[in-house]
């Protein structure tokens, strides 16, 4: 790549998180986002070269001023762009019956075990074309790009079969390969049992490890293994082979833990070395320690306990238990359908008791962690990708002051201007 070299420049402050490439930041760090008041960010070739005031930065690069392409951030604030590490991007259709079923009183698990949630939209995924599936998918990617996103985690999980969740993974990747947002893909083949194995479900347990994980594996369509661990779902020890068997295949493990009620989840993800932990709203004090003795990645989804009207995960408890928290959307079509991290961040702070300065470590660094990019991106440092936000607001504590507000103003990604607010 080459082109123009780029200066953002006059960040009231500039959020670095310098110093957190190697690991996930965790309790008091959490709150350390290493602020450049007056800040600038110099670009060539889509990478970080130099972080600092305006006058060291203005310093370092001398008469290479003249061709540069300038963003002028004037007064705002400027953060690495925002990370989701959990998101069902890839699906056809959409659920809104669900939710009004769900508003007179009939739960998520009842739904779905009269065959909607989950099932309703393996169908709508099956039925739908690849250039279909790709469309409606690009169209909430673009959807994440104006609100600061620069990086998704893509799940599949809606296939339930080897030529469906391939189909899912084939339009993430297209997605990847053609869109300014990387997509980073998980296979979820272990989301739902389709009902056609549904007084079998150790016959689909065996298909997802024999066909599917290895297939998937061989044509390098994902790189995380993630399953939905959860009572009427996977059990413990479903869920066990399940992650182990794709670590035989270079698959990283994440896991949905206890999410409906303590299933042993958090516990599981520690024992197998998941990279992430995900939802742990009923998360058991002994799986918080566990996972934060094994550095497992919280991944904690306030909008998918806010839309089903649930308690949240205890995003305090964690953070002060040394357990690294990232948050995410889990933008889906039935517990979360958002594409809002702004809103996520705000509901961390509302719902979760987490700090204006912890729930931007958990969208940017911790989020990149919970997706092994952490080395390249999540913190504005020489030698990372250049991929920033610049938000109508003057300090980091104005975006979750101003709730519900999407200030996104401009998005830096790979080191060019990709969305700007009219
Ligand atoms: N809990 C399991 N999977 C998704 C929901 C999927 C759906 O309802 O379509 C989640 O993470 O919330
Ligand atoms: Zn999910």
């Amino acid at each position: 790549m080459s082109g123009k070299p780029l200066l953002i420049q006059k960040a009231a402050q500039l959020v670095t998180l310098k110093g957190s490439s190697t690991a996930p930041l965790r309790g008091k760090a959490m709150e350390d986002l290493h602020i450049i008041e007056d800040g600038s960010v110099w670009v060539e070739d889509g990478i970080i070269r130099s972080v600092g005031t305006d006058a060291q930065v203005r310093e370092q690069v001398g008469s290479r001023l003249e061709e540069a392409e300038v963003v002028d951030a004037a007064g705002r604030l400027v953060t690495p762009g925002l990370v989701d590490p959990h998101t069902h991007l890839v699906f056809a259709g959409s659920r809104e019956n669900e939710f009004e079923m769900r508003l007179q009183g009939a739960t998520y698990m009842e739904i779905m075990e009269a065959g909607g949630g989950i099932h309703a939209t393996t169908s709508a995924t099956r039925q739908a074309d690849e250039e279909q599936l790709y469309q409606e998918s690009r169209r909430r990617l673009d959807q994440f790009l104006r609100h600061g996103v620069t990086t998704v985690e893509a799940k599949s999980g809606y296939g339930l079969s080897l030529e469906h969740e391939l189909k899912q993974l084939k339009v993430a990747q297209k997605l990847n390969r053609d869109h300014p947002v990387n997509v980073v893909s998980t296979f979820m083949g272990a989301h739902a049992i389709p009902a056609a194995y549904k007084e079998r479900p150790d016959e689909f347990v065996e298909q997802v490890i024999r066909e599917m994980i290895p297939e998937v594996a061989r044509r390098k369509l994902a790189e995380f293994n993630d399953v939905f661990c959860e009572r009427g779902v996977f059990t413990p020890d479903q869920s066990r082979r399940i992650l182990e068997a794709g670590k035989e295949y270079g698959l990283a493990p994440k896991i949905h833990a206890d999410e409906i009620e303590p299933y042993g989840g958090a516990e599981l993800a520690a024992q197998v070395g998941a990279v992430s932990a995900d939802h742990l709203l009923k998360a058991s004090d002994e799986g918080i320690r566990a996972m934060a003795e094994a550095g497992v990645v919280a991944v904690l989804l306030p909008g998918t306990a806010f839309f089903l009207m649930a308690e949240m995960a205890d995003g305090r408890k964690m953070v002060d238990a040394g357990v690294p928290v990232a948050l995410s959307t889990d933008c889906n079509p039935g517990s979360s359908p958002t594409i809002s991290l702004p809103l996520i961040m705000n509901l961390g702070c509302l719902k979760m008791g987490m700090t204006p300065a912890e729930v931007l470590t958990a969208t940017t660094i911790n989020a990149a962690h919970a997706i092994r990019r952490g080395h390249e991106i999540g913190s504005l440092e020489a030698g990372k990708k250049a991929d920033l936000v610049v938000f109508d607001v003057p300090n980091y504590m104005g975006l979750q002051y101003h709730y519900g507000s999407n200030h996104t103003r401009t998005v830096i990604k790979d080191g060019k201007v990709v969305y700007e607010r009219d």
